[in-house]
């Protein structure tokens, strides 16, 4: 918890962040989740990234890397991510299984770190939101305490903060169920640091971007299903997988662009009812 991965940027130009999310990986490649297989559909989302070419500075996975907790599905992971050669960091959704999580890609050479410093102007601060066996989330007065302490000591930086549940409602009631129950909590504490004017999370598998008290609230889309927006019960989209791009900018400003896979190959079952 305490490491901290610090890294440079040449001056003068913004930090460029891939977010990556939700991508369900199973220990076995052929497995699929409501139709989609989420081995090919990850594949699918890194080679479109590659195909970008972009500069890139950092990678952040927010959550539910793996669906079924096994330490190959996060070995799944982190081999995709590999070939960029870019430092990455992570933090644990409602479905992840956090000793295989660790081990997995500590191992695989991915950094445990929950606080990144980049360049001269920006902190990235990475939250755990987990509830071991529930779908919701809650921070720990410990988080809580981590986070304050953590945007105290550097009152000079902006910051940037990740987690995988969402803090506001989503718009999807069977979704809203299942979102950061404390966000309140996590308010209280904001209110006091006005550098924190972004926050970034994943689990509500589609794009969102939403004001939170004069702060930025953005959701992004999964690698693999996508959940339909504005519904009561449980409803795929069959809009494609997606990531999203961000650019912070010395001024404390954030610039920022979803994309998606272009196709149809990835549609799921939109005839379930859940997992
Ligand atoms: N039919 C459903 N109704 C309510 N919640 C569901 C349903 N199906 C799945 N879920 C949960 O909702 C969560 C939303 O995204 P997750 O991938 O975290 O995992 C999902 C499941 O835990
Ligand atoms: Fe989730």
């Amino acid at each position: 918890m305490e490491s901290l991965l610090n890294l440079t940027v040449a001056g003068g130009t913004p930090v460029r962040i891939l977010q990556i999310t939700d991508t369900h990986l199973f220990a076995e490649k052929h497995e699929t989740l409501l139709g989609v297989n989420t081995w090919e559909s990850y594949q699918a989302v890194l080679d479109a990234i590659r195909v970008e070419n972009r500069d890139c500075d950092l990678i952040v996975a927010t959550g539910d890397l793996a669906q079924d907790q096994s330490a190959a599905a996060y070995q799944h992971f982190a081999t995709g991510i590999a070939s960029f050669s870019v430092p990455t960091v992570w933090l644990p959704g409602n479905h992840d299984f956090q000793p295989a999580m660790y081990s997995a890609l500590q191992e695989a050479g991915i950094s445990p770190a929950k606080r990144v410093f980049v360049g001269e102007h920006w902190q990235i601060l990475l939250l755990d939101t987990q509830v071991f066996g529930v779908p919701h989330g809650e921070l720990s007065d410990f988080q809580l305490e981590w986070l304050e302490t953590k945007l105290s000591d550097v009152p000079e930086r902006h910051t940037l903060l990740l987690l995988h549940h969402h803090p506001l409602p989503a718009g999807c009631s069977w979704l809203d169920q299942h979102s950061l129950r404390n966000s309140a909590a996590l308010d209280r504490v904001l209110a006091k640091y006005p550098n924190v004017n972004n926050l970034i999370c994943g689990h509500i598998h589609q794009e969102q971007d939403l004001d939170w008290n004069g702060r930025r609230l953005l959701a992004t889309p999964s690698t693999c299903v996508q959940f339909k927006p504005h519904c009561d019960n449980f409803t795929l989209d069959t809009i494609a997988p997606g990531w999203r791009w961000l650019e912070l900018h010395a001024d404390g400003s954030l610039s920022t662009e979803v994309c998606r896979l272009e196709g149809a190959k990835f549609r799921p079952d939109t005839a379930s009812e859940g997992y």
